[in-house]
């Protein structure tokens, strides 16, 4: 694999107009280096592995390539049928398949207003996420076909496999976002059965700000002959470091705390920071719970508007979740698992809380980097018990944080726990979630 090291931004050149004029009107003036990396080397028909600090624009890397691909093959006389599809995203979660869909979106529309737009018919993209109905699915592609499909890669695999409808046989391009998390989410055989559905003579993307090595072997079944991009960040010192999975604009520190003092460290962070934008990252779906019902009725944090977000909710609560925290501004808090711990783009994200600390330590660094993106600053702290003091050195060994969080006070330990004692006492339903912790 050959590899390509890039720390430059550039201007966006060779595109089609109306998807360079979309760009410039959102105000994407100049590539990123990874996006300046990556779309000659997708647009020379070449395979790429991508990794890339977190918020650094990967996703444009990737949608506006399948975008110029497909125009260029109505320009060459090879037109797709209406069920026949053109490119495929897979994406581990739905919330990142959602927002990928969002992000194509403007170009989409911009591309069939314009009366000179080579595809006649329109292009489509569609979403099939887990969650949904899969009659509504098949349905959709039954009606007008899209030649782009974004999803989730369980209900893009049970798709294809049950109904005839969804021709892959003219796939140009294959791209799998986060895609260590995708095997660590346990969907190789899910990968491995949409790949064999897809032609050997595609373009293939693998994109993440971690790499494992389990990506070697899809790697092995899945490209041919990639190119291996790593986008460099210049730190503080300004050295130029390939290793770093987050940017340099990002504050990281750690905390550590007993066992009954972590949650008045937590209500003291979030009391004294009320003009900020948080997320916290808990261990599991019933700590979400938990911490929702108790933060919110916390005297001093009355002010803040709290939402929770896990993977044991319908699809339609968190849809609903996710976009009035994306609105909401100052005093937002969302209190969530890993599930929203990859790729989801926030950007007014101010302050990241880790109050449990990630099992995979990989997620760290993608938890990190829901703050500072594209420039922007933010800080990350991490929370943890005295049992769990080596993390620190974890952290040291991989230059992710030295600093430790300073005391700001202002909160009564013993105020706290007698809040939530009463809150305990006089919910059944809060009682039950703690027994469950
Ligand atoms: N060329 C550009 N100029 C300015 N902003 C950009 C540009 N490209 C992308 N962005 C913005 O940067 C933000 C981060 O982009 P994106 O979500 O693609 O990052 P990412 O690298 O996929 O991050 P993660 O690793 O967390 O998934 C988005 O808000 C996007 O709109």
């Amino acid at each position: 694999m050959q590899l390509q090291n890039i720390a430059n931004a550039g201007e966006w050149t060779g595109l089609n107009p109306t998807i360079k004029q979309t760009l410039l009107y959102h105000g994407y003036t100049q590539m990123t280096p990874v996006q300046a990396s990556v779309i000659p080397l997708f647009l020379a028909y070449k395979d790429v592995v991508v990794e890339a600090v977190t918020g650094s624009g990967k996703t444009l890397s990737f949608v506006i390539p399948i975008l110029e691909m497909l125009l260029r093959r109505y320009q060459q006389d090879r037109p797709l049928k209406k069920n026949e599809i053109g490119a495929v995203i897979i994406s581990p979660t739905r919330e990142l398949a959602q927002q990928i869909h969002k992000v194509m979106t403007p170009f989409i529309d911009a591309l069939n207003e314009d009366e000179n737009c080579i595809v006649k018919e329109g292009i489509r993209h569609l979403l099939f996420i887990g969650g949904n109905d899969t009659r509504e699915d098949v349905k959709l592609f039954n009606e007008k076909g899209g030649q782009i499909v974004i999803g989730t890669p369980g209900r893009l695999d049970d798709l294809f496999k049950r109904s005839t409808i969804f021709n892959t046989k003219e796939v140009e391009v294959l791209v799998m976002d986060e895609a260590d998390r995708l095997l660590d989410m346990g969907f190789e055989v899910q990968l491995t059965s949409i790949i064999r559905k897809i032609p050997k003579q595609r373009r293939t993307g693998l994109f993440s700000a971690t790499m494992t090595e389990a990506l070697t072997k899809l790697v092995k079944a899945g490209l041919r002959n990639p190119v291996k991009v790593q986008v460099k960040v210049q730190s503080n010192d300004g050295e130029m470091i390939s290793e770093q999975k987050v940017p340099s604009t990002l504050e990281m520190f750690y905390l550590i705390a007993k066992p009954d003092e972590k949650i008045a460290r937590l209500v003291s962070i979030l009391k004294n920071n009320q003009e900020k934008k948080f997320i916290i990252y808990f261990a599991t779906g019933a700590c979400v719970d938990f911490f929702y019902k108790i933060l919110k009725n916390i005297e001093g944090l009355k002010e803040l508007s709290f939402h929770s977000l896990h993977g044991k909710m319908v699809t339609k609560k968190r849809e609903l979740t996710f976009q009035k925290y994306s609105q909401g501004g100052a005093g937002s808090v969302l209190i969530c698992t890993d599930i929203a711990a990859r790729g989801l783009d926030l950007p007014d994200i101010d302050f990241v809380i880790q109050y449990d600390a990630p099992q995979d330590p990989k997620a760290f660094a993608h938890r990190c980097g829901r703050t500072a993106r594209i420039g922007r600053g933010g800080q990350a702290v991490i929370m943890l018990n005295e049992n769990e003091s080596t993390y620190v050195e974890f952290l040291e060994i991989r230059k992710l944080s030295t600093k430790e969080y300073p005391d700001e006070g202002g909160v009564s330990k013993s105020n706290i726990l007698m809040q939530i004692k009463d809150m305990v006492i006089g919910d059944r339903d809060i009682y039950d979630k703690v027994k469950a912790n």
